[in-house]
């Protein structure tokens, strides 16, 4: 008898012994136990015939049965190229000839059962009810077999000490059995614990780098002194805007803010200062932006807003709100008030312009000639 682990469907590692891999599990478990519970089956199969004093040969067979042949199930199960089949198969051969010693023997009561319910627990633990059928196919073939070769004969009787043996036996393996079931169930609960804890540190570390992905893509599309996107971004967006505000019939503004005579601040005050009065008008920018605007920077002290579903009337008066704020600024340097003003430009679509490119094209446009009419102004696309 051989005990059973878990479901058959594994395909946990087997090799032949030229590779040098440890054999399939259920090969090595089921070598182990059969070895022992067949060298005790031998052990009870001689004791009920040692009375009757039996041939030689009969011990030869008893031998070759009970202690080589466990061994050599467990080689041809190791040697095959699909273990487990090879080792149900085993199985089978168990239910096979126990039912041969079974008939052979004349049915000896306890013997006979623990002969018959070994195989059957063995294969119902591997396949399932269908193995219990083919377990009592195999064993029932045996009992034919060895019934018709032998002659049939039924003595049920056993002795005190076979019974007591066959019932020790039985315990034994049932213990054995469970036991080893219940270890099974313990690795397998170990190892799903370690896989969900696996699964979870990878999902954190995908989560992470997702994380710096959109943190990447945000940097790229981001200017980095003032923290509006930048022309990378509105190239990659505008288009999008366009076609979507076309499709919904809505208008689109685009705006187009420049600092007044922004060289003299560099020039006057130095690079640094010049950058504040950047960071500052981008923040006064920024204050005016609804959720779906998009500002950008430009060029140097050039900003565009695109302002989905904006009319031109509406983006006129934001510009002019915008310019007002800028004039508001109350920016300083080396203990110099700084007066910063802006020139701003708008136009619409589909109002002034139908594809991104013109709409561009009529808010720079619009903004050259307020720079033109005496700049901190606002013109509209004509
Ligand atoms: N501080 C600073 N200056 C910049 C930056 N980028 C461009 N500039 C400067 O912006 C200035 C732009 O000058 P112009 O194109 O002559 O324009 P402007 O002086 O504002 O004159 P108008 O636009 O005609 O009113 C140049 O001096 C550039 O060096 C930047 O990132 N930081």
């Amino acid at each position: 008898m051989s005990k059973p682990p878990d479901p058959p469907t594994t395909t946990t590692p087997r090799a032949g012994p030229a590779s040098g891999r440890a054999s399939h599990w259920v090969v090595h478990m089921n070598h182990i136990n059969r070895s022992w519970s067949w060298a005790l089956l031998g052990l009870l199969v001689g004791l009920h015939l040692w009375p009757s004093a039996p041939a030689g040969w009969v011990w030869w067979v008893l031998f070759a049965q009970f202690l080589l042949y466990p061994q050599l199930a467990y080689l041809l199960a190791r040697r095959a190229s699909e273990p487990l089949t090879a080792e149900i198969r085993n199985m089978l051969c168990d239910a096979f000839v126990l039912g041969g010693w079974s008939a052979g023997m004349g049915f000896p009561l306890w013997i006979a059962f623990l002969l018959g319910v070994g195989p059957c627990i063995n294969l119902v633990a591997f396949q399932g009810g269908q193995g219990v059928l083919k377990a009592l196919a195999a064993h029932g073939l045996g009992m034919v077999l060895a019934g018709a070769v032998l002659g049939w004969r039924f003595e049920p009787h056993t002795s005190l000490p076979v019974t007591l043996l066959s019932m020790a036996s039985l315990s034994a393996y049932l213990v054995v059995f469970g036991l080893s079931a219940q270890t099974r169930a313990v690795k397998l609960d170990q190892v799903r614990q370690r896989l969900r804890r696996n699964e979870q540190a990878l999902q954190a570390q995908l989560d992470e780098i997702r994380l710096l992905q959109s943190q990447l893509k945000e940097e790229v599309d981001r200017d980095h002194l003032t923290g509006l996107y930048n022309r990378r971004h509105l190239a990659a967006t505008i288009d999008r805007e366009l076609a979507r505000c076309a499709r919904d019939d809505a208008p689109i503004s685009a705006m187009m803010v420049d600092i007044d005579h922004f060289k003299l601040i560099n020039d006057g005050h130095g690079h640094p200062v010049g950058d504040e009065v950047l960071k500052a008008v981008a923040e006064v920018i920024s204050q005016s932006l609804r959720a779906g605007d998009i500002a950008c920077r430009y060029g140097g002290e050039e900003f565009l807003l695109l302002l989905p579903g904006m009319p031109l009337g509406a983006a006129e008066a934001r510009a002019h709100d915008i310019r007002r704020q800028v004039a508001l600024l109350n920016l300083s340097a080396h203990g110099v008030a700084l007066q910063v003003h802006v020139s701003v430009g708008v136009a619409e679509a589909p109002q002034n312009a139908t594809d991104s490119a013109s709409l561009v094209r009529q808010a720079d446009a619009a903004l050259y000639r307020a720079k033109h009419l005496g700049r901190n102004r606002v013109e509209i696309s004509a």
